[in-house]
This record gives structure tokens, C-alpha cells and sequence, in this order.
């Protein structure tokens, strides 16, 4: 067979059947269900008389619409108490795994489902979400689909796709000290801009995207979407197997072994060729953040906002950015005062990201001005997390910290930015009224939000020198 990319191997190894003009036919090995879609995705496959294909294969976790504050239950939200009880009752009528929030396994679809190991490399995934391509960050093959996409999948474990063309951007060169994964990927954004990757599987590679540890490739695909990718991946190795090694639901003892044999058989081929290449060199990436109100929008913490470029339809985009955020061009972003920080979301709210804020915040306080929140993005994440005392950290240094949800990334939780208010947020989406009406998004690296928050203005970390 002729010489195939990561993304090649992953599409051949799923079609069910060719259905011509590109399109394909695919099988689904893993089917994940959130709050707002898998309700009402159960509801229409009753009301079409249909029944679940593979339960086993599917697996729901409540996350949008449930409150992150301490001690809440499902129906604590009110507005979301159905779609919780939606997925609920749906699932446990269907025979589906449902992970029930403050029990082991459940939280942000995207954090919970690789951490889990229901997500391994060269599985196909699907949810109502299009941040579905984070899995990608281990290999697999996750794309967000639509309600009734969904629904088919309930009924017949397969979905319909076009196949995209595919793009490889090579990231070589090390990262400096103090620059994360998320500020690569708001980079290699702001460098390409959201739409270079429409039609297109992103396939990251290089030296750069080697040294990242797993949750950090897991960062850097959740941001392909904000490219125009649906598909962000990164080649499965020996740190995504010692990763994945032990979790819950991955295969254990012999049947482990095996399934890493083929893993290691997913990586690109030396000969392979992409449709669309890229490179970044990595050692010229600085902590970024973002200005306006698209995630290309992102500059160094240590430069000025941009002047408005030509043509004029961009100016006027521009100016309309520059004045939903309150910024003027020219001045430096860097001392921008802000009253909110929220660290957490399916991009940054990993033990990784958590450790990363913690380094920072450690003996310090947040800013008088600034109200900061901690929101774990799973019970695993938020337990490991407290039993390494970092709950602590946070809270002596004023952050309140709260349980997992997707909470302020998209305030479909009613946990809003107050009107006109300012966030550093290491979510994914800084788009207008993301956060709430009004509410004005800066996203950052962990790290950033982290030494944001005791500054109480937008802050370079490698600033604060950390014991
Ligand atoms: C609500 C959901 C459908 C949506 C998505 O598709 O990504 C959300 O998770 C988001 O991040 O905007
Ligand atoms: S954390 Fe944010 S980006 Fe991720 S799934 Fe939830 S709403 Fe979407």
C-alpha cells in the first residue's frame, strides 16, 4: 500500500462504505453524550421508534449545564435540571455508562473521556461537540457532529462524513521556559489565522509537538476547531502509552500490549505527503494572549495591541473588536487591569494546568479587584489535584474552587462575567457575549491567568519567579 499519514490510517481503518464524492460511511468505537445534546438526541430516537445500537459503546457525562458551585447537585442550575435529567434517565433506560457528577469518571466530556481511557488512539470518536477533536491530542479519530448526526449514530453506530483534505504544521525548535502548549497553538492561530485549517485534518508534528506531554497535546488539538479544523491530531508514542497505561477503561495486562503494538503502527509514514504543509518555529513563541474577540486575535503578552490593517472590511472588524473589549491600538496589553479570572474549560483544566496555575500562586494573593475561580474539569482531575493540596493553594490565595463543569467557558451554567466586565480566562472561545452579554475574554495559558489574578492585571508568568 502506498506511503499514508496518522490521518489516512485512522479514516481506512473506520469506512464502512464508500459513498462516492468523498464521502464515506464510518464506524464509530466510541459515542460520548453531554447535557445539551444526548437528551434530546434519546428523545428523537424514541419518538422515531428507534432502539440504541451498541450501548456499550456510548458513554454520558453531565457537564454544560450543571453548576460549579461547592455541594450542587444536577438540579442546583434549575435551568438545566432537565437537560441533566434528560441524559440521565435517557441513558439508564438505554443501558448507557452515565457518569453522575461528584462520582469517579464524570466531567467535562472532553477532559473526562482520554482520561478515562474510553478514548485510545486509532478509535473513532463522536459527540455533539465540536471540541470533540481534542481526542485527537492521543491519536484518535474525534470529530463533533450534530443532533440528528447523533441520533443516527444511536441507531446504526456509524456516521456520515466527507473526508477532508489534510494539513500537517511542523512545529520544530523548543519552547522557552514559561511557554505552554496553549500559548503554541493561540500562536500558530494568530500566525495562520481561525480559518487555515476549513477542510482540513490538522495533524501536528514536529520536534516541538513531540516534547509536549499528553495533556498538553490534548490543549493543542482542542484548539484546532478554532482553526476551522474539525480534526487536530497528534501521532500516538511511547509518552501517549505510558499515559494511557492503567486508566479505567483502557484494555489491561496482554491485551494492553497489543493494542500499543498498533498504536505504534498509526504514525505518518516518512513518505506520506499532505495537501497543505506549515511550519512554526517554536522558539520564538512567548506567553500569548488574545485582544479581541476571535482566538487569531492573540498577540505576546509583551507587545502592544495592533493597529487596524487594510483591506477596510478587516479595519472595521478591528475597530468593532478593539471597542467590544474597551482597548485601544498601540497601547501594551500587559498591565490591562481585569476584574475576573477563570481557570478551567476542556482546554486548561487538567492536573497539568492546575500544577502550572498553582507553581504561580503559591504564598501569593489574588488582587483585590480580581474574583478568580478554579474549576477542575473532572472529579478525577479535582481530586488528585486536592490530595497533592493544590485546592489549598488555591483558596489561602483567595481563588474559589469549584467542582467540574464546563462553568464560565460558556456560561450555559448561568456562571456569567458580569456585563462590560474583564476575564483572563484559559478557555478556547474569547467570542462576543461568550462569557455572558458583554463579557470581555482574554485567554491565556494557565500560567498566565494564574499570575493575572495575584497582579490583577494582565501578566506576564515569567514574571513571578516560582519556588
Ligand atoms: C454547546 C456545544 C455544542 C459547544 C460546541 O460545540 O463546542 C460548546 O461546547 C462550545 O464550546 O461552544
Ligand atoms: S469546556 Fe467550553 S469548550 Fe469545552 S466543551 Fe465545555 S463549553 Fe465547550
Amino acid at each position: 500500500m502506498s506511503a499514508r499519514t496518522l490521518f489516512d490510517k485512522l479514516w481506512d481503518a473506520h469506512v464502512v462504505r464508500e459513498l462516492g464524492d468523498g464521502w464515506a460511511l464510518l464506524h464509530v468505537d466510541r459515542h460520548l453524550l453531554h447535557d445539551l445534546g444526548g437528551g434530546p438526541a434519546f428523545d428523537e430516537l424514541n419518538a422515531r421508534g428507534l432502539r440504541l445500537h451498541s450501548p456499550e459503546l456510548t458513554f454520558a457525562t453531565p457537564d454544560h449545564a450543571v453548576a460549579s458551585t461547592p455541594a450542587r447537585d444536577g438540579t442546583t442550575f434549575a435551568p438545566g435540571a432537565r437537560l441533566y435529567q434528560g441524559l440521565r434517565n435517557g441513558a439508564r433506560a438505554a443501558g448507557v455508562r452515565f457518569f453522575d457528577i461528584g462520582r469517579p469518571g464524570h466531567g467535562i466530556v472532553h477532559v473526562m473521556a482520554p482520561e478515562q481511557g474510553i478514548v485510545l488512539p486509532g478509535l473513532s470518536v463522536v459527540c455533539t461537540d465540536s471540541h470533540t477533536c481534542t481526542n485527537g491530542g492521543i491519536g484518535a479519530l474525534a470529530f463533533g457532529i450534530g443532533t440528528s448526526e447523533s441520533v443516527h449514530v444511536l441507531a446504526t453506530q456509524t456516521v456520515r462524513q466527507q473526508k477532508p483534505a489534510r494539513m500537517r504544521i511542523r512545529c520544530d525548535g523548543r519552547l522557552a521556559p514559561g511557554v505552554t502548549a496553549k500559548d503554541l497553538v493561540l500562536y500558530i492561530i494568530a500566525r495562520l489565522g481561525a480559518s487555515i485549517g476549513t477542510g482540513h485534518a490538522i495533524e501536528f508534528a514536529g520536534s516541538a509537538v513531540q516534547a509536549l506531554d499528553v495533556e498538553e497535546r490534548l490543549t493543542l488539538c482542542n484548539l484546532a476547531i478554532e482553526m476551522g479544523a474539525r480534526f487536530g491530531l497528534v501521532a500516538p508514542d511511547e509518552r501517549t502509552i505510558d499515559w494511557l497505561r492503567g486508566r479505567p477503561q483502557a484494555p489491561a495486562g496482554r491485551l494492553f500490549d497489543e493494542a500499543a503494538t498498533y498504536w505504534r503502527t498509526l504514525a505518518t509514514d516518512a513518505d506520506a505527503t499532505f495537501d497543505h504543509e506549515e511550519a512554526i518555529d517554536a522558539s520564538q513563541v512567548a506567553p500569548m494572549v488574545t485582544w479581541g474577540t476571535s482566538p487569531q486575535d492573540a498577540i505576546p503578552v509583551g507587545a502592544r495591541i495592533p493597529e487596524p490593517s487594510a483591506p477596510p472590511a478587516s479595519a472595521a472588524a478591528h475597530h468593532a473588536a478593539l471597542q467590544y473589549m474597551g482597548l485601544h491600538a498601540g497601547a501594551p496589553i500587559a498591565g490591562t487591569p481585569i476584574d475576573w479570572v477563570f481557570i478551567g474549560s476542556c482546554a486548561n483544566s487538567r492536573l497539568s494546568d492546575l500544577r502550572a496555575a498553582a507553581r504561580i500562586v503559591r504564598g501569593r494573593h489574588v488582587a483585590p479587584n480580581v474574583t478568580a475561580w478554579v474549576v477542575p474539569g473532572s472529579e478525577a482531575v479535582k481530586r488528585a489535584a486536592a490530595a497533592e493540596g493544590l485546592d489549598r493553594v488555591f483558596t489561602a490565595a483567595g481563588f474559589q474552587w469549584r467542582e467540574p463543569s464546563c462553568s464560565m467557558c460558556v456560561a450555559a451554567n448561568g456562571e456569567q462575567v458580569p456585563p462590560g466586565q474583564r476575564c483572563v480566562s484559559t478557555s478556547n472561545r474569547n467570542f462576543v457575549g461568550r462569557q455572558g452579554p458583554r463579557a470581555r475574554t482574554h485567554l491565556a495559558s494557565p500560567a498566565t491567568a494564574a499570575a493575572s489574578a495575584i497582579a490583577g492585571h494582565i501578566a506576564d508568568p515569567r514574571t513571578f519567579s516560582t519556588p
